[in-house]
């Protein structure tokens, strides 16, 4: 990991999607060390968060900062420590698993061995698929290729991972919480959603629960309520 602590801070964020207010005013910080979990039922805005968090996504009001700068400044210096882990896993269909794996550290600057690729793809239960070409991977398969990347991905102090348990098995799940827990109380911060309980027992954890939004225009179909701040 950098030489910097990482920090991670919102500052009176607001998002709109399409006609919906999802959240505002929403104030967040956590420093090096914290795995925060991103809670709410389906619709209010999870994802969409972690598309604010990883620059993806502009707020309407607010800004994100990053070791103290706002993240839109920073540009490479941010993705570096940086990794993202969406819905859409970023596999690339013409390459085999282990291509994938060092392709992608390779681009990230961190390449790793043909060995280093292996491990990390026994560790999401994909052993004796190194050699197999993405596209003829399931959905479950596909997306533990994108979360090998994880195991590799030591040096950067912010992982952002959306619903990074689906779809994994019993084993998996555990590997990847031990990871994460190992990541975190190594000075990382780890940004996730879930809808499974899945338990994490890292030293400190924080949680941003979204309960709802409104419709703009006039159009109030729900209470919004944040975290105490109202929209
Ligand atoms: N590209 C888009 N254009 C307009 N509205 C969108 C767009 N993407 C998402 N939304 C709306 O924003 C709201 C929040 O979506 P988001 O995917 O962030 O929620 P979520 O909490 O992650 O949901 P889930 O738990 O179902 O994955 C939803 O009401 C959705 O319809």
């Amino acid at each position: 990991m950098s030489e910097e602590k990482a920090k991670l801070e919102l500052q009176s964020v607001r998002c709109i999607r399409g006609e919906r207010l999802l959240f505002s005013k929403l104030n967040f910080q956590c420093a090096a060390g914290t795995l925060v979990r991103i809670a709410g039922p389906n619709g209010t805005g999870k994802t969409s968060l972690l598309r604010l968090l990883v620059g993806l996504m502009q707020p309407q009001e607010g800004q994100i900062l990053w070791k103290n700068e706002p993240i839109k400044k920073l540009k490479e210096e941010f993705w570096k420590d940086l990794v993202y882990i969406g819905h859409l896993n970023g596999v690339k269909d013409e390459l085999t698993a282990r291509e994938n794996l060092l392709i992608n550290c390779e681009i990230g600057e961190h390449p790793v061995t043909k060995e280093q690729a292996d491990h990390a793809l026994a560790m999401v239960g994909l052993e004796g698929f190194e050699d197999h070409y993405t596209r003829h991977l399931s959905q479950g398969q596909r997306r533990r290729v994108a979360l090998a990347r994880l195991y590799l991905s030591r040096h950067a102090g912010f992982w952002v991972l959306d619903e990074p348990f689906t779809a994994l098995d019993v084993k998996a799940v555990a590997n990847l919480a031990n990871l994460i827990v190992e990541h975190v109380n190594e000075g990382g911060i780890v940004a996730f959603t879930t809808h499974q309980e899945v338990p994490i027992a890292a030293n400190n954890v924080q949680r941003i629960e979204l309960t709802g939004g409104r419709w703009l225009n006039g159009r109030m179909v729900k209470k919004h309520d944040l975290a105490g701040e109202v929209a």
